[in-house]
């Protein structure tokens, strides 16, 4: 089988850990550096929690040149992923992003920089399996009810609202809904923010607390009833069978691919 070699972007936060141990257990993965904004120079096993032996570095296109991996696994800030992103493209790596917070002319830009590359991408705002057929289930609920809002809720460290993964929801439901503007059209907000934010109409959510891990509703409302489909990540495990299907599937594609739905069956 063979190899692929694989840098972490990320490697001591909460998912780049998580991935971290993945590549280590995966026989035909191989970590071949890590990216991280300090240490440069040092071993990964010199930190403390790991017990692997590659090489961190601070400048990626360094770490690109030295190491010529064939999978970058980004998993840091909105800010920092999207540099990462565009420079793995640029170094001809073929980049797995799990980091949310991109903008619509983000994902333009790189998707252009995939063509005029020619090489891969995925973007996948979600590795959950669950969260994928949440997404999914609930685009085919939007053809039979047009009225959606969208809860999500998450851990309070986290940096981006709305999350990826709601965003993402919005844009799948948005593709098969005819645009309607939601609740009665003379509502007004008495404190700004409290119907929360807008895609196309539809109402997102955002729920901070100590506690959650990752977790949305997608509640629907129709004549005399409701319907909601819920997921809940209640580890960074969950994403794991996710990142391993990405790294794979990124070999094989040569184009930007924005969400691991346009992937599995
Ligand atoms: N797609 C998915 O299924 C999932 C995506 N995420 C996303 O992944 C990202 C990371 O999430 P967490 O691990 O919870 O965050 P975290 O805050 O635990 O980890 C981020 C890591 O990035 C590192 N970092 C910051 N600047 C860097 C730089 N210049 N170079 C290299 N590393 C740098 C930090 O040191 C930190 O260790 C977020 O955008 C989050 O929304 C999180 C969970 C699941
Ligand atoms: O920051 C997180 O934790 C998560 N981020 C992703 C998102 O923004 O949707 C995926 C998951 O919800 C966890």
């Amino acid at each position: 089988m063979e190899q692929i070699k694989i840098v972490i972007a990320g490697p001591r936060g909460r998912m780049g850990s998580e991935a971290v141990k993945l590549v280590e257990q995966t026989t035909n993965f191989t970590l071949a550096a890590v990216v991280d904004h300090k240490y440069e120079g040092k071993s990964l096993k010199d930190l403390d929690g790991f017990d692997v032996d590659v090489p961190i570095y601070t400048d990626i296109d360094k770490c690109f040149f030295e190491t010529n991996p064939h999978v970058l696994i980004d998993l840091t800030t909105p800010e920092i992923g999207k540099i990462h992103t565009k420079k793995a493209l640029l170094n001809g790596v073929r980049p797995v992003v799990g980091t949310t917070g991109f903008s619509e002319e983000d994902l333009k830009e790189l998707q252009e920089l995939t063509v005029e590359k020619g090489i891969g991408a995925i973007i996948a705002p979600n590795f959950a399996i669950g969260a994928i057929l949440m997404m999914k289930f609930s685009q085919m609920a939007a053809k039979y009810f047009q009225d959606v809002e969208i809860i999500e809720q998450h851990h309070d460290q986290k940096l981006d609202a709305p999350s990826g993964t709601g965003l993402k929801t919005a844009e799948m439901i948005s593709a098969v809904r005819e645009t309607k503007q939601q609740g009665h059209p003379n509502e007004k907000e008495i404190l700004a923010g409290a119907r929360g934010a807008e895609y196309n109409g539809i109402r997102l959510h955002s729920v901070r607390l100590p506690g959650l891990i990752a977790h949305q509703e997608v509640l629907f409302g129709g004549d005399g009833q409701t319907l909601k489909i819920r997921h809940d990540s209640y580890n960074r495990a969950s994403f794991m069978s996710g990142v391993k299907l990405a790294v794979e599937s990124v070999m094989k594609v040569d184009l930007l691919v924005y969400g691991l739905e346009n992937i599995i069956e």
